[in-house]
């Protein structure tokens, strides 16, 4: 039984308490884009902000800094050129903060792997891994990092989709015919909750498995998976358990993605149109009754 009805995920909406403040409501530190994927972070970034996080620190390759920057006067953008000397991201009850890497990092580069592995060694914050860095995932090193976090109880998450997952199965051998059977796998084999997205998306954190099926072809563009990054990782960063980010993050995705297409037919909609039309998809499921 799913216990993410309608009710269950209007609880778990963040809205901002009456003394909040930026730090209060969440830090990502968001790394993501390349000179060949620039657009990835932007989508990110903005959906993240959109999502509710407080504070969204986008880390970039040194030639993306300014396209970001662009898009959104308010994210702070820096080169990843000074990640590897920050300190590491901590998140505390008082200021949650979660990392996202990968969306639009380009697998063909020395840095890819190199980021990830320093943000799952370091961060004592939950840490999301998308696009350009699930292939590093997948090494050696990267499954060590992964299962390290594991027991030591920091949290992971990974959002491939069914190429990704292909990548990630194939060092455990895993067979990918079945989505639920390789979200709940794939979970298990590295220690991490899985977003298997598609047209149904599977999420599982190893004990149980879910299907999401809110969302719509619509959604079948360049994009739409960073926009979903930045929104979970932004749930993330506001402090919600990692389960609990996927699932919102995913449903509001594809409730997003169906009212974008309402209004513009499903040919038209983009994955800016799916950051535009989250408050949409927000408000509705604030006011909606029903469990
Ligand atoms: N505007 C931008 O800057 C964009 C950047 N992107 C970034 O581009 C990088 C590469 O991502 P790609 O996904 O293109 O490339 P990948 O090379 O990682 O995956 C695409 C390959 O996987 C296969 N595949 C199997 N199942 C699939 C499925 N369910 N969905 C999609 N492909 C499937 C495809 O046939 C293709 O050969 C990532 O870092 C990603 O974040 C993309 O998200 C597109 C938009
Ligand atoms: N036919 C479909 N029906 C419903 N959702 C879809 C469909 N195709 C893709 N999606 C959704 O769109 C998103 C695509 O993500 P992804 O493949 O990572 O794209 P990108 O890498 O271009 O950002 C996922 O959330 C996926 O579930």
């Amino acid at each position: 039984m799913n216990p993410y009805g309608k009710a269950r995920l209007r609880e778990l909406l963040p809205h901002p308490s009456e003394g909040a403040n930026k730090y209060t409501r969440g830090k990502l530190v968001l790394m993501a884009g390349s000179a060949a994927y620039p657009g990835a972070a932007c989508l990110s970034a903005l959906a993240s902000q959109r999502m509710g996080a407080g504070y969204t620190e986008v880390i970039t390759d040194k030639r993306a800094v300014e396209t970001v920057r662009s898009v959104g006067p308010s994210l702070v953008v820096a080169s990843d050129e000074a990640w590897f000397d920050r300190p590491p991201a901590v998140a505390t009850e008082k200021h949650p903060c979660a990392v996202a890497v990968g969306s639009g990092f380009d697998s063909g580069e020395g840095r890819t792997a190199r980021l990830l592995f320093c943000a799952l060694e370091d961060a004592d914050a939950p840490v999301l891994v998308d696009g350009g860095a699930l292939g590093a995932l997948a090494s050696d090193e990267g499954r060590a990092l992964c299962k390290r976090r594991f027991v030591e109880g920091r949290p992971t998450v990974a959002t491939p989709h069914g190429g990704e997952a292909a990548r990630l199965a194939k060092p455990f051998d895993l067979p990918c015919d079945d989505p639920s059977r390789l979200a709940r796998s794939l979970s298990l084999a590295y220690g991490m909750v899985v977003v298997l997205k598609g047209p149904d998306t599977w999420i599982s954190d190893g004990d149980d498995a879910f299907c999401m099926d809110e969302g719509t072809a619509a959604l079948s563009k360049a994009g739409t998976g960073d926009v979903l990054a930045g929104m979970i990782g932004s749930l993330l960063a506001q402090g919600l358990d990692p389960l609990d980010a996927c699932m919102l993050g995913s449903t509001l995705h594809a409730r997003a993605g169906k009212m974008a297409a309402d209004e513009l037919t499903d040919i038209c909609v983009s994955a800016e149109d799916v950051v535009r039309f989250l408050p949409h998809a927000i408000r509705s499921l604030s006011s909606e009754g029903g469990r």
